[in-house]
């Protein structure tokens, strides 16, 4: 039975992969979920089944953004988390015009975070000390750039850095840290040269799934003193 007590954890982009295991296993322990997506995948009807609030919403421009918001103010009247999960991770490629290209890095990585907390923080707040988080997903290659994802790193960047902002604006009601990925799932697309070059990127030489990511976050949220923090799940990536 569902304590309908909580209050509900918000997830962006939760239709596939990370995000959609993420919000099964908030469900799973019986914690109300809300999640935004873009596609109307299968899953979404499963997490619909389990209980979570869906709503559709396309992030690549602010009115989409903030039409998301107002439906998630119309769906509850406080929140547990905000997961900021949505992303793309797009390369320059010949052919798209590179303002094209940071215009949609910034829009996803850095105007829906930006927005959405400040639309959204005063159902994160007056719960208490600590009784609220928020979750930004940056990348490993925030600390070291990336040759062919420029404008996907500077946005992740410049999202890292909003770690700290909020954490500053929001204390201590609402604790605010980031998770610094490298690999954790392949695509299915990624061949396998592909992938074993990526394997050997890292120490620990795996791919370690949803499961690496979704433990930091219960950590996370069960703290009552870490805030403006990135925590890297990297397999040691740095030191190789
Ligand atoms: N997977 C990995 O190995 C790594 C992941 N990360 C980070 O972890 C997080 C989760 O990764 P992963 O599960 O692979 O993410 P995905 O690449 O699968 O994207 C997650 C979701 O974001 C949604 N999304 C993209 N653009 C928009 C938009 N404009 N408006 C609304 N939703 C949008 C997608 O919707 P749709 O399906 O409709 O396109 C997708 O369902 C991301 O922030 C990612 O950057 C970092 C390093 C490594
Ligand atoms: N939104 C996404 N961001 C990233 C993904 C992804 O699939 N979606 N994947 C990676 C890679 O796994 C990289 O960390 C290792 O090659 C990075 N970001």
């Amino acid at each position: 039975m569902g304590n309908t007590q909580q209050r509900p954890i918000l997830i962006t982009g939760a239709g596939r992969r990370i995000g959609l295991a993420l919000a099964h296993h908030f469900l799973n322990q019986h914690q109300p979920v809300i999640v935004s997506y873009r596609t109307e995948y299968g899953s979404i009807e499963g997490l619909r089944r389990a209980g979570a609030v869906c709503i559709q919403a396309d992030f690549s421009t602010d009115a989409g953004i903030l039409d998301f918001a107002d439906n998630v103010k119309s769906a509850t009247g406080g929140l547990r988390a905000i997961v900021h999960n949505a992303s793309a991770w797009q390369a320059e490629k010949p052919g798209t015009p590179l303002s094209e290209t940071l215009a949609a890095m910034m829009q996803i990585h850095v105007h829906a975070p930006y927005l959405l907390n400040h639309a959204l923080q005063d159902l994160l707040c007056g719960h208490g000390h600590a009784a609220s988080d928020i979750i930004h997903f940056t990348d490993y290659v925030v600390e070291r750039g990336s040759d062919k994802h420029i404008a996907y790193a500077a946005s992740k960047a410049a999202l890292d850095n909003m770690t700290r902002s909020f954490a500053r604006k929001l204390a201590p009601e609402v604790k605010v840290n980031a998770i610094a990925p490298s690999l954790i799932m392949f695509n299915d697309d990624d061949d396998a040269e592909y992938r074993q070059k990526a394997l050997n990127k890292s120490l620990m030489k795996i791919a370690p799934g949803e499961k690496e990511v979704i433990d930091l976050i219960d950590y996370l949220l069960t703290s009552c003193y870490v805030t403006g923090r990135s925590f890297g799940v990297d397999g040691g990536r740095p030191l190789n």
